[in-house]
Formats: C-alpha cells, sequence, structure tokens
C-alpha cells in the first residue's frame, strides 16, 4: 500500500535559528509511527543545519526547488547533487509560486523532474488549475496536462521515486481549502492519467499529496478520501504544533 507523506513547504521563512527551533520542536513531539513519511522542505540557506539535525531521526529534508544543469555559470541557481551533498531526499519541482514567479513551465519542471531522478532525489511536483481555469470547468483538464507534461520521458520504474502534489491555486495560502470531494475527484483524475501513461499496477502506488490550507481541523477528512495520499502543507507548517497535529492525521 502507499505510505502516507506529509511535507511541509516552509517557502521564504525561517532563519537558521528560527529553523533550528522548529525542528527541535516536531523531533520532541513527533514519536515513533513508522506508517508515515514526514518531510519538511527550508530555504536553501537553512538545508544544511537542518540535514544535521534531522540526520537518523524520523524526518527526511526536502528542497523547494533544483536546476536541471549539474554544475557551471548560472548564478543564483542549485544543482542536484549540491542538494544531495547537504542531506536531502526529497525535491520540490513545480510549485505554482515557482511558476508565477520565476518562469517555470512544464518543460522546465519536466526536465527539474528529470534532473532530480538522475541524480537519486525523489521529485515532489506540483500541479493544479487558477480559479478561472475552474470555474471554466477546465480544472481537470489542465491537471492532467500538467501531469503529462511534466512526466514526458519517464518510466514506469522511475514513477517509484516520484511524489505528485495536486495544489489548486486558489487554495493556497488562501483558507479557502478544495472540498475533499473536490480533491477527491481531482486526485482519482490524477491517477486515471497516470494509469493511462505507466498502467495501472504502477498508478496504484504512486502517491498523491494534497496542499492548499490543509489545516489540523481538515487534514483527517482529506486523508480519509482514497486517493489522497499525503498534503503538501505551507503555512500550517511552519509551527511545531500545527504541523505535529497533521501529521498524525486519524
Ligand atoms: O503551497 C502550499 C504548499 O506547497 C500550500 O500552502 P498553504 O498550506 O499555506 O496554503
Amino acid at each position: 500500500m502507499r505510505k502516507p507523506i506529509i511535507a511541509g513547504n516552509w517557502k521564504m521563512y525561517k532563519t537558521l535559528g528560527e529553523a533550528r527551533e522548529l525542528v527541535a520542536g516536531l523531533l520532541a513531539g513527533l514519536g515513533d509511527a513508522t506508517d508515515r513519511e514526514v518531510v519538511v522542505c527550508p530555504p536553501y540557506t537553512a538545508l544544511a543545519s537542518v540535514g544535521e539535525q534531522v540526520a537518523n531521526t524520523g524526518i527526511s529534508l526536502g528542497a523547494q526547488e533544483v536546476f536541471y544543469e549539474a554544475q557551471g555559470a548560472f548564478t543564483g541557481a542549485i544543482a542536484p547533487q549540491m542538494l544531495c551533498d547537504v542531506g536531502c531526499r526529497y525535491v520540490i519541482v513545480g510549485h505554482s509560486e515557482r511558476r508565477q514567479f520565476f518562469g517555470d513551465t512544464d518543460a522546465s519542471v519536466n526536465r527539474k523532474l528529470h534532473a532530480a531522478l538522475a541524480n537519486g532525489l525523489r521529485p515532489i511536483m506540483c500541479v493544479g488549475e487558477s480559479k478561472p481555469q475552474r470555474d471554466a470547468g477546465e480544472a481537470e483538464a489542465i491537471v492532467t496536462a500538467q501531469v503529462r507534461a511534466g512526466l514526458a520521458g519517464v518510466s514506469a520504474a522511475q514513477m517509484a521515486e516520484v511524489v505528485i502534489a495536486y495544489e489548486p491555486i486558489w487554495a493556497i495560502g488562501t483558507g479557502d481549502t478544495a472540498t475533499s470531494a473536490d480533491a477527491q475527484a481531482m486526485h482519482a483524475a490524477i491517477r486515471a492519467t497516470l494509469a493511462e501513461l505507466f498502467g495501472a499496477e504502477t498508478a496504484q502506488t504512486v502517491r498523491i499529496q494534497y496542499g492548499g490550507s490543509v489545516k489540523p481541523d481538515n487534514i483527517d477528512e482529506l486523508m480519509a478520501q482514497p486517493d489522497i495520499d499525503g498534503a503538501l502543507v505551507g503555512g500550517a507548517s511552519l509551527k511545531a504544533d500545527s504541523f505535529l497535529r497533521i501529521i498524525q492525521f486519524q
């Protein structure tokens, strides 16, 4: 079965000291549950420090972004091997904020995903529609097209390493979560697309997270849906108590 995966995307928050304090709080309250996976994705500046702090604990380290080249004159960019070097196991690619503010496209997301896989990193690939797209009835077509384009050239075997995060843009940071029924419907559509691309058996093994205003008071209902296998959490991952409650979903 699919092991649930709860990941915290800290976005552009947390100094080194704040990062240490948050992780210390998480480690203190985490317990030793092995039936779920926990990931934190600090900003680049805190990766090495948090990497040391979570080494050999129940928390895995993830980065929020990666560039697809191995090295070179790419000012400001970070290569996959640099993320491995500081202990990253996961990397988010294609977050809607990267698509909106930093020019990511399905094509660049696909290159980053391949670069991550080639270096032993597990990509968390984000997809999601805007409010106008949802209102126009295009949500499913947009999201499944993002899935196809982002996963172009990936093999069924490689899908064991890939996590998909469905994050409707209108639900991010707004407090306006998708209903669990709407989220489930989209997750099922994504899984059906994966079945077309990689076969039904592989599709059943791929974890699909929901993201967008996940909070302690809606996580249980979301996780009760058959095709929701975890959460990618922004704001509520910035405090130990709320993230711990999300990790401890029923
Ligand atoms: O974008 C998100 C996680 O990547 C979701 O952010 P919020 O949980 O703050 O809505």
